[in-house]
């Protein structure tokens, strides 16, 4: 990794900092990690365990005649076979989705997708379960299946979902945004349009760790206690509370260590709603952990988004406007995430980076037999999809106009003077400098000088590609006077504790998947407060100990959790203010602050540290009329706007012209996230960011045949990028801080995801000179490329 523009200190710049604040500090939670000590959903054994496993369709699309579950009953290690009915007689067989529809737990009346889950077997181990599985006997009538999303709406197309009352097609939901005549009348006075029809193929989060729970409802207290995979546990609690009818005080979810999210840990699972029936039925505590396919063929997919755009423009590269129209294949059942008033998530944002006069968007979604989802896997509801589309078109009226693809992003990017910035669909920007930007990646790839030697090896036959993407991402979901999550507002809670001795508690809504909370929240409040990193334990997942807060997913924690964080604190410091001044026998506002401690303006011998301050707080000291003592303080963050992170990214690659296969030779990403509170962690986000990209960009894909069989169930098939596929990233950074964020950070969890997939995918295409091919670009897809021009992603 090269590291541009860090602080160069003597032991160079990639050096560990000491901060007591924001700066490079090694993970607090790695030494539990990197000694295999890190405790997750599967490590969790209770006494009596017992072990489930769900019985999935093999068809994409079949009515259920009957289900015998005798002999799996009759095996010595079953304890209870839970079907579609069982759940039916306690109201449980359908749950409700983050989209307002309804989804099956255990199928009753149809199977929608291969995979989908059609009963539970809970015995005393895995494997017993596992065999058990295998003695049901499920009577299918196959039917036919809609698999391709274009085909959804045909009249004649099979209806998926008949349970819903009165359905007689698989519409789900037209929107649109934008300005549809604006955008028209710039269309017509354009001098150039351009067309460009695209898929963002179905994709997968693919985490590491699949999903999983252990539920253990006590049949004394009732208290069920859930500890699962969940990225908001206390959404989820909630959410239990409302579909199970089981008091909120007496559910505790707990999410442990979890092994990466990327979205997938979102939703609520069938799986973990059978393994909390599966422990009221038996009386014992119950773990179900899927395989990895199972996760991969049934837990929520990414993206599948099938988008026309159109791009008007002046011949001399001003862009216009841009329109757009999506088929959004939302699989079987609507549970994509969003907030409720956004059914295509935040896709309007698809203007992008530039000054643009008028845009509209329309998108429709279907339904169709494969796996539901359509989660934000590292994308801010949509903002990828946005993304993607946008920089593709700017690619494609480049490659029109016979312009640089950089010179043309240059001229029509927003202008730092023009923020904060009312989008044409409705967004306001809050604060950025993109020329700065760009131009800074483009001197660190030496972006002349790379042109020079492309066309150098173009007279030779050799193809090398260089493709670039400018991105502004809307994360930190979100004000609540215009965004919820089924009704549930976006704001976030935070709580802060400095015990006697001067050490810190600080107690957070939202929940670390990987992302380094447990460093970084500290990182905040140390800079608040000068307490020292290493003396705040941060503490998360669980509901019993932390406050209420929608969790972590779309970049959010920073905006909004981090906000909280810091204002917390500051809460705390000026409760110490009023402290240090009975304590020092002076008015409070004759006191000033310095990192760590409270000193009497002109007199800095008068002093008092945070330590002596929390001392004092618990002490006998005499204080104030209307000061409470001890020194803590809680609070509820509703963020006035959403953050915008941008970057500007730049990708090298050679295509072999024989085999069509890609090598990313190079990788410049400049990213801007505002103040940067562990830039050590920060590039560990953009690198696992990059590879993401460069995976969906070339080998990720879950595909499915005609019958709506899934053809990507395991890792064999579902390639996922190693080190050997991706170049040793270079990274550089501007901030622009937020305005609107206490300490002016912005998110940067899913920038690298977003944004470097149009990076991959242009660079390939500059490489073989086609105007467009769809992701992801496997050898044999750009070998077809280069011989026929346009390829189209199979379904
Ligand atoms: N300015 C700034 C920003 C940020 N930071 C840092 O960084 C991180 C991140 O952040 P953010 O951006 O805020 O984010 P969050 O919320 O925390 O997280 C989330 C994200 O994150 C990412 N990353 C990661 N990593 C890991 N390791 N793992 C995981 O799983 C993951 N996931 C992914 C995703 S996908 Mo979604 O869910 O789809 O919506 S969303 C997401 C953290 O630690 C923080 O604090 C800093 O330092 N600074
Ligand atoms: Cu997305």
């Amino acid at each position: 990794m090269t590291t541009v523009e860090e602080p160069a200190g003597p032991a160079g710049p990639a050096a560990e900092e000491r901060p007591i604040g924001f700066g490079r500090m090694k993970r607090k939670e790695d030494p539990r990690f990197v000694r295999g000590k890190g405790r997750y959903v599967d490590d969790v054994k209770l006494p009596g365990m017992l072990h489930g496993a769900v019985l999935r369709s093999p068809f994409a699309h079949a009515r259920i005649v009957s289900i015998d579950t005798s002999a799996a009953e009759a095996h010595p290690k079953v304890k209870a076979v839970i079907t579609g009915e069982t759940l039916a007689g306690l109201g449980l067989a359908w749950m409700p989705t983050l989209s307002m529809d309804t989804q099956a737990v255990l199928a009753t009346d149809k199977v929608r997708f291969q995979g989908q889950e059609v009963a539970f077997v809970v015995a005393e181990d895995h494997y017993a379960a596992r065999d058990a599985i295998e003695l049901i006997d499920v009577d299918y009538e196959p039917l036919d299946p809609v698999v391709d999303a274009r085909r959804a709406l045909d009249p004649a197309a099979p209806v998926i979902r008949d349970d819903l009352e009165g359905r007689t097609d698989n519409h789900i939901f037209d929107w649109e945004a934008g300005d549809r005549a604006a955008t028209e009348e710039v269309f017509s006075r354009a001098d150039v349009v351009v067309e460009q029809t695209m898929l963002y193929p179905r994709v997968h989060p693919a985490p590491l760790e699949t999903c999983g729970a252990v539920a253990s409802m006590d049949p004394v207290d009732g208290k069920l206690t859930l500890w699962t995979t969940t990225q908001a546990p206390h959404a989820h609690r909630t959410l239990y509370a409302m579909v199970a009818g089981l008091p909120e005080h007496k559910i505790r979810v707990i999410s442990p260590d979890i092994g990466g999210g990327f979205g997938n840990k979102v939703g609520i699972y069938p799986g973990y709603v059978c393994a909390v029936v599966g422990s009221i039925v038996t009386g014992k505590p119950v773990k179900w952990v899927e395989d990895r396919s199972e996760n991969l063929m049934s837990t929520s997919f990414a993206r599948d988004y099938h988008m026309n755009g159109q791009i008007a423009a002046t011949r001399d590269g001003r862009i216009l406007g841009v329109r757009v129209k999506v088929l959004a294949d939302h699989g079987a059942f609507n549970s994509t995430a969003q907030p409720t008033k956004y059914p295509a998530g935040f896709f309007h944002i698809f203007t992008g980076s530039y000054d643009i006069e008028a845009a509209h968007c329309e998108v429709t979604g279907v339904y169709t037999n494969k796996a539901p989802g359509g989660v934000a896997y590292a994308c801010s509801f949509r903002v990828t999809e946005a993304v993607y589309l946008i920089e593709r078109m700017v690619d494609c009226l480049a490659a029109e106009l016979g312009a640089d693809p950089a010179d043309l992003r240059m001229r029509n990017l927003l202008q730092p003077e023009q923020f904060p910035y009312q989008n044409k669909t409705g967004w306001e920007y809050d604060s950025g400098d993109y020329p700065a930007c760009l131009r800074k990646a483009m001197d660190l790839a030496g972006y002349e000088e790379l042109r020079r030697e492309q066309a150098e090896k173009r007279e030779r036959g050799e193809l090398m590609g260089i493709g670039l993407s400018f991105f502004t991402e809307t994360v930190g979901a979100g004000p609540r006077k215009h965004m919820d999550i089924l009704g549930l507002g976006m704001a976030d809670g935070c709580e802060l504790r400095v015990h006697p001795t001067g050490k810190a508690v600080v107690r957070l809504s939202v929940q670390t998947q990987g992302q380094g909370h447990e460093t970084t929240f500290a990182q905040i409040v140390a800079e608040e407060l000068g307490i020292p990193p290493e003396d705040i334990d941060v503490v998360h997942g669980d509901t019993d100990q932390t406050p209420f807060g929608l969790g972590t997913y779309g970049s959010r924690s920073t905006p909004v959790s981090g906000a909280a964080a810091a204002l917390v604190a500051r809460k705390v410091r000026d409760k110490a203010r009023i402290i240090a001044g009975a304590m020092l026998e002076v008015s409070p506002d004759d006191l000033e602050w310095t990192k760590g401690r409270w000193s009497v303006k002109g007199d800095p011998a008068m002093t008092r540290t945070i330590q002596e301050i929390a001392l004092a707080a618990h002490g006998a000291l005499e204080l104030p009329e209307g000061v409470e003592g001890h020194l803590e303080a809680t609070t509820v963050y509703n963020p006035p706007n959403l953050t915008y992170p941008f970057g500007a990214y730049i990708c090298v690659v050679d295509v072999d012209p024989g085999t069509g296969a890609v090598k990313v030779r190079r990788f410049i990403a400049v990213d801007d996230c505002g103040t940067r509170i562990n830039p050590m962690i920060i590039e560990g986000q953009v690198h696992g960011g990059l590879a993401d990209g460069v995976g969906m960009a070339l080998m990720e894909f879950i595909g499915f045949d005609e019958d709506g069989n899934c053809l990507s169930g395991s890792f064999m098939d579902y390639l996922l990028p190693t080190a050997l596929e991706v170049p040793a990233w270079e990274l550089g950074h501007t901030v622009t801080p937020s305005p609107h964020h206490p300490i002016g950070a912005k998110g940067i969890g899913e920038s690298a995801t977003v944004g470097s997939p149009p990076a991959v995918v242009n660079a390939v295409l500059d490489a073989i000179g086609v105007r467009h091919a769809d992701m992801p670009l496997t050898p044999g897809r750009v070998w077809q490329a280069m011989r026929h021009g346009q390829v189209e992603a199979p379904q």
